[in-house]
């Protein structure tokens, strides 16, 4: 049963739509975020392939969060994922504007509020800290800033544009300092998210690093080593 609160600081491994953590290999990597996370107390969440998430979700005891989801109530929307979905299937929450999955303001709006009313946990996806500063208005529990340009490159935004990230930080703090800041986008290595916590986020959100390495177990031991209690 997955569990139902989240603490930080969070890794958040989204596994996107990449074959290698599709299906039954979602699982086993789940299962190793799961055995380190209990092994060393540290928060790690999964963002599972939305056909495997009640699969994964009843199967580990982590966080696991939607991919993405619809503005829709459920009822007659074909194709559409509904955050009540996403509920039952035993999620935490959910990403929402992913930079490869982007959604009007005015839906996202409607994905928070609603999720709020479900107790669902919302992060919210940006590009910029002008963007990021616009979505903590609405009043997600977490914004996850990542510059497309670095995204699936192995170059960290915690270094390589560490002014995206706390400028965003800044942003948020006068905006709603009730939103927590994740930063994303070629993150790799515990230097690299030691480098985020040290501009002021509280965890980030990466995928490639974990999900294309060749030894899941080692890849984020490494990445939890600056955060290990
Ligand atoms: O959701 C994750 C982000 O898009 C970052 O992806 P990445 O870690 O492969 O750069």
């Amino acid at each position: 049963m997955a569990a139902t609160k989240i603490e930080y600081p969070l890794i958040l491994i989204n596994f996107k739509a990449y074959a290698e953590a599709s299906g039954k290999k979602g699982l086993q990597l789940a299962k190793v975020a799961e055995k380190l996370s209990k092994e060393y107390g540290v928060t790690i969440a999964v963002a599972p392939q939305l056909t495997d998430l009640m699969f994964i979700a009843q199967q580990v005891d982590i966080p696991v969060f939607s991919q993405h989801v619809d503005d829709v109530s459920p009822g007659s929307h074909t194709g559409h994922v509904t955050l009540e979905a996403v509920k039952d299937a035993g999620a935490i929450g959910t990403m929402v504007n992913h930079s490869e999955r982007r959604v009007r303001a005015d839906q996202i709006d409607v994905v928070v509020k609603r999720a709020r009313q479900l107790n669902l946990v919302t992060v919210v996806c940006t590009n910029t800290p002008e963007v990021t500063a616009a979505m903590a208005a609405l009043g997600p529990d977490m914004v996850a800033i990542e510059p497309p340009e670095l995204i699936g490159t192995g170059i960290p935004v915690s270094k390589a544009k560490p002014e995206v990230v706390t400028s965003s930080v800044d942003l948020v703090k006068k905006i709603n300092p009730n939103v927590k800041v994740l930063c994303g986008a070629g993150i790799t290595t515990g230097d690299d998210v030691a480098a985020a916590l040290r501009l002021g986020t509280v965890g980030v959100l990466l995928a490639s690093g974990v999900v294309k390495a060749k030894d899941w177990e080692k890849a984020i031991l490494d990445l939890i080593r600056p955060i290990l209690k």
